[in-house]
């Protein structure tokens, strides 16, 4: 898709197209539309990325807990979105096997008591033994420098879903 195909959509398509590139956030993609004209796809990464960074920590929290745990209720019940299913399927958390789901749910639960938020990671770039051995190294973080770095992972998540959408037949990868 071209950028300036992107440009020229109105308001409501921009935010159909792009409302879930941060999970269940469709308010940065409108407000990001304000900033058109986008140099590129990096461009509109730029402005997801400000406008994430110009949060109170309240709003940066907030985003983190739109995610889904991973091998979660919303995995289970088959209710995640379409692109968390594609993202979770691709680091092997809908082949758990029952010891596998109890772990997750446990280092889940442990990781939302210490930090009062879920964890998130770029499901796409980690498989199951990185996912679990990140929970369990991030749980040693203090909560300002652990909310950084999931952040930080919200960004990769949506770097992916931008490129998803835009050149859907190339490969990508960071
Ligand atoms: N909790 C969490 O990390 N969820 C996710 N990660 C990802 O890549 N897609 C998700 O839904």
């Amino acid at each position: 898709m071209d950028i300036n195909v992107v440009n020229a959509l109105p308001y409501e398509e921009f935010v159909k197209l792009f409302g879930n590139v941060v999970e269940k956030c469709p308010l940065i993609s409108a407000a990001v539309w304000s900033c058109r004209p986008f140099k590129d796809l990096a461009n509109i990464e730029v402005h997801i990325a400000e406008f994430i960074h110009s949060l109170p920590d309240s709003g940066k929290e907030g985003i983190l807990r739109c995610h889904p745990d991973l091998a979660g209720r919303d995995l289970q019940s088959g209710t995640l979105t379409q692109e968390s299913q594609e993202e979770q399927s691709q680091a092997g958390m809908t082949t758990l096997d029952s010891a596998e789901i109890l772990k997750m749910y446990r280092l889940n639960a442990e990781y939302k008591d210490r930090f009062g938020f879920p964890f998130v990671i770029c499901a796409r770039l980690n498989n199951k033994a990185d996912i679990v051995r990140q929970l369990s190294e991030r749980l040693k973080n203090d909560r300002a420098a652990e909310r950084e770095r999931a952040i930080e992972e919200v960004k990769k998540i949506c770097s992916l879903r931008l490129r998803n959408i835009v050149l859907p037949d190339i490969q990508t990868k960071l």
